[in-house]
């Protein structure tokens, strides 16, 4: 049977996604990069504008949302009140207007809790990707990826990443909060030798990696390095990975990151160990659904 044509795509993007939306539409012609005029009256509502909005009609439209903080969250669902649960979150983003075409379909990368996944209604259509096939494809460039041992932090992650990762051998790691502090130990496998990629969906203050590492480095690793695919780094925390100087402890080699949240991107730009692997591809393979 012949494959249906795949069809245009109007892409939009809140102010904060500009980039990674040029990225994605650059990735195919099918894909319309396409502008809102973001402004804000006075007293902090969301003021939008969209020029010639009436051409969009019985097009395929597309938003690029960022997630990255509260801010942008209520500023992009025009939403005032309390801090937005994971359940209050799913249900604003259920009542996203249908479509002619239906239900709107809302592509979500690594979910932070996976229970989530059943807090949407069935107005919308969640689809649930990872940011994973981006590390794998980074891990292959390795010179050492034939020594490399994913580390999960914890029994959250490994529920999450293990089947995308199972031709790695894995250290999994035990993790309990203590208020601020975080300890971690190994419960399974040996990172003695390897270099360790530690996988985790997101980091925001850097305590679990950065206890990790130690435990990991203590145990006998060669190196240790982090993917993550949400870098939220609040009151840039980054800044605890940072290679400063060249005599400067390097605690984690590489420290991988997506162009999830854009201010993070900026902030990091040409810092090691950071880099950025971009969902550009993945978003706009998505979009072509
Ligand atoms: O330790 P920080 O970076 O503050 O928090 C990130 C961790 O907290 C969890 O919810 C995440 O899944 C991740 O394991």
């Amino acid at each position: 049977m012949e494959r249906p044509k795949k069809k245009q795509v109007l892409l939009f993007h809140c102010e904060e996604a500009e980039e990674l939306a040029r990225k994605v539409a650059a990735q195919s012609d099918l894909i319309k990069l396409q502008c809102i005029n973001w402004r804000s009256f006075d007293d902090g509502f969301p003021n939008l504008f969209i020029k010639n909005a009436h051409d969009i009609r019985g097009q395929h439209v597309a938003f690029l949302a960022s997630f990255s903080s509260t801010a942008v969250i209520f500023e992009q669902l025009s939403e005032e009140g309390d801090v937005a649960t994971a359940f209050t979150l799913a249900r604003m983003l259920s009542n996203t207007p249908i479509s002619r075409g239906g239900p709107t379909s809302l592509v979500i990368y690594d979910i932070h809790a996976l229970q989530e996944r059943f807090y949407f209604s069935d107005t919308i259509l969640p689809l649930f990707v990872t940011g994973i096939p981006l590390l794998k494809q980074r891990l292959q460039l390795l010179p050492e990826s034939d020594k490399v041992v994913i580390a999960f932090p914890d029994d959250g992650a490994w529920k999450r990443f293990h089947k995308l990762l199972d031709d790695f051998p894995v250290v999994i790691c035990n993790k309990v909060r203590e208020g601020d502090k975080r300890i971690v130990r190994i419960k399974e496998g040996d990172p003695t030798g390897y270099h360790v990629v530690i996988v985790d969906d997101l980091v925001q203050s850097g305590g679990t990696l950065i206890e990790c590492q130690k435990v990991l480095a203590a145990h006998g690793a060669a190196k240790v390095s982090a993917y993550v695919t949400h870098g939220v780094f609040p009151k840039k925390s980054w800044q605890r990975f940072l290679h400063k100087s060249e005599d400067s402890e390097k605690a984690f080699s590489h420290f991988w990151i997506t162009d999830s949240c854009p201010h993070t991107v900026k902030a990091i730009a040409e810092k090691a160990p950071f880099e950025v692997l971009s969902l550009a591809g993945s978003i706009a393979d998505a979009l072509q659904i």
